[in-house]
């Protein structure tokens, strides 16, 4: 579900997202044309187990909040079991007039 969205100042979006059990999120990056896309996670919801969140190298990674690139680094989730998982999400794109 998208839930704001605004090119200015800085382009973002935001989602709450819901994934149902069994569900799962193979490797993958999400890449912008232009600039450096960061992108702020809340995970509002744990299911009982799986539904972690994978990725290698994120600027910060705390059990419920995760900061990351996901232009540049690969990143996935696990098979969610025993409920849904909730997650808020920002994403952001800095950089795109070469600043
Ligand atoms: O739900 C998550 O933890 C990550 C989902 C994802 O691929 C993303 O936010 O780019
Ligand atoms: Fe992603």
């Amino acid at each position: 579900m998208l839930l704001l969205t605004a090119p200015w100042p800085i382009p973002f979006d935001s989602y709450l997202i819901r994934y149902p059990d069994g569900s799962e999120i193979p490797p993958h990056k999400d890449p912008v044309q232009l600039g450096r896309h960061y992108r702020l996670n809340v995970i509002l919801k744990a299911p009982k187990s799986g539904g972690e969140f994978v990725c290698k190298d994120p600027i910060y990674s705390g059990s419920r909040i995760k900061l990351f690139r996901p232009d540049v680094s690969e990143h996935s989730v696990t098979r969610v079991a025993g409920g849904s998982r909730y997650v808020f999400s920002i994403g952001w794109v800095l950089g795109r007039k070469g600043r």
